[in-house]
């Protein structure tokens, strides 16, 4: 640990997190390095207990191996002093937590009295077990006075989306409620208000008079073979489109926030959200890699969707008659999580031809964040032929930032709602989503390692999906 490891935060109250759902997949990859990446910054108060929670019988010390086994294999490996400072404080809870059994959850807790530890629960459990865990929160007294952390999709469907809402807020009040979307802890997601506040160059462009079209596009060379059984009852619409891209597509969507408080911020980028038009289905195309249908845990004659290419429309003023391109799938020729602004070519002036990419505007959202801006320029050379050029940002040139999960986990344990989503914008989420999750059709299919189906290639337009831009040497 740093020598000043959580003293920075020593005068807050200490943190009792449960992490429900310890022993499995997010947990593991993403959770538990978060965690101890907060440690590692000193971030942490300086009491806190990490207690994992589940339905196995786990001792402290097998949660301790597992701990150890996920930092090792997916986050910061500790040395042995380090860790032994980092596992005094984990503990396990067994037995499942439901209504008419708390297991150990209750005991555990026993040694965290609610008066001076701040309690958070983490659900990073499959969504069905929100519902009777929130239930439990409240039969167990475990509710007033805490936080809770809700993994994503928050519902998945229109009508399971209002029931969980309801159950939540029988339970909790909504400033204790913090439902996780990792996109928007991304370091380069927040850039997308603060470089247009901050900066006149973008403010005044940021509208349909000079944005031609949005683009959100989150191809994954990535295959689910994993996490089979969970992706062919989600596909791609749940999984990305109604979380990550539509989070995303709200960023650069909202109108300016009153301030960049938290209250203030979450209310712009939620309000954008109803002037989302439903999705149209004949302005989509859905995608299924071919073999799919052959991965152990896919159902053989599965017609879940893998790809999803889609044009949608933001119906503000700002945005009228500016297509938002979202587009996302697995098994494809390429990785990128990348937002490009594509500038309308200037009117009426002396320059025409300037190539289609030529004006765009890019926010790169994977690892540390670049910021790329492709501008037309003329070719060094005898004699006026047109080039374009490119200037990248590096966000870690200008300061080493922190993991999206640690970033958010940081702002639950201080209070911080901002980058957290509503349950105003969620109920349109669902409003918007739905024609398109009610679509029945059979999913194109697509080879592996291609770009998803040529059909998604014309939704673009004429120029076509962003490429990026090619590497300076
Ligand atoms: N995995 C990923 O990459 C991502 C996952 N998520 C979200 O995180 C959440 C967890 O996902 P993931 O870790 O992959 O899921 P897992 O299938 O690995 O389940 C997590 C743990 O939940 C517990 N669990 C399973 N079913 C129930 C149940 N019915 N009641 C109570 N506990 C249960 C199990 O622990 P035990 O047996 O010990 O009780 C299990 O280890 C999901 O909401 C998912 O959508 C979000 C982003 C990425
Ligand atoms: O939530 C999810 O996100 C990942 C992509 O996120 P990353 O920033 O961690 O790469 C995606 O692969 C996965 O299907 C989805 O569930």
């Amino acid at each position: 640990m740093p020598e000043n490891s959580s003293q920075e935060t020593s005068t807050e109250s200490p943190i009792a997190f449960v992490l429900f759902g310890a022993a499995g997949d997010l947990a593991k990859r993403m959770v538990l390095p978060a965690f101890y990446e907060l440690a590692t910054h000193g971030l942490l108060p300086t009491r806190w207990a990490l207690i994992g929670a589940g339905r196995r019988s786990w001792s402290d010390d097998e949660f301790r191996a597992h701990v150890r086994d996920s930092l090792n294999e997916f986050g910061s490996a500790p040395d042995d002093s380090d860790w032994e400072e980092f596992a005094g404080n984990l503990r396990f809870a067994g037995g499942g937590f439901t209504v008419d059994d708390p297991g150990a959850v209750l005991d555990v807790l026993g040694d965290y009295p609610k008066d001076t530890w701040q309690l958070v629960h983490y659900l990073a459990v499959p969504p069905t077990a929100f519902g009777p865990l929130t239930e439990a929160f409240g039969a167990h007294d475990l509710a007033a006075g805490s936080r809770v952390v809700y993994e994503k999709p928050f519902g998945t469907s229109r009508d399971s989306f209002h029931k969980l809402d309801k159950q939540v807020h029988d339970v909790f009040d909504e400033k204790q409620v913090f439902r996780i979307d990792h996109f928007l802890g991304k370091e380069n997601t927040q850039n997308l208000h603060v470089l247009r506040f901050a900066n006149g160059l973008f403010t005044g462009v940021w509208n349909n008079r000079h944005v031609e079209q949005v683009q959100i596009d989150v191809p994954e060379t990535l295959n689910i073979d994993d996490r089979a059984k969970f992706y062919d009852s989600t596909g791609a619409v749940l999984d990305m489109v109604v979380t990550h891209l539509f989070q995303v597509a709200a960023e650069v969507a909202m109108e300016p926030p009153l301030s960049l408080s938290a209250d203030d911020l979450q209310t712009a980028r939620e309000s954008v959200i109803a002037a989302f038009r439903p999705l149209d289905p004949s302005e989509a195309v859905f995608g299924q890699y071919e073999g799919y249908r052959d991965v152990d845990g896919v159902a053989p004659d599965s017609t879940t969707e893998t790809f999803i290419a889609l044009r949608m429309w933001v119906d503000t003023d700002r945005w009228h008659g500016v297509p938002f391109l979202l587009r996302t799938g697995k098994c494809l020729g390429r990785s990128a999580q990348r937002v490009n602004l594509v500038f309308r070519n200037p009117e009426d002036g002396p320059i025409t031809h300037i190539p289609a990419d030529g004006n765009v505007l890019s926010f790169d959202l994977s690892g540390e964040g670049a910021i790329d801006l492709r501008m037309t320029i003329k070719k060094p050379g005898p004699g006026l032929s047109l080039s374009t050029a490119h200037m990248e940002l590096p966000l870690k040139e200008v300061a080493d930032g922190l993991s999206p999960y640690s970033r958010l986990l940081s702002d639950v344990l201080r209070g911080d709602r901002s980058l957290f989503t509503r349950p105003d914008g969620l109920q349109h989420v669902w409003d918007v989503a739905t024609p398109l999750i009610d679509n029945e059709g059979t999913p194109l299919p697509y080879p592996q390692g291609s770009m998803g189906p040529s059909e998604a290639d014309t939704l673009a337009g004429p120029a076509g999906w962003v490429e990026p831009a090619p590497q300076h040497d």
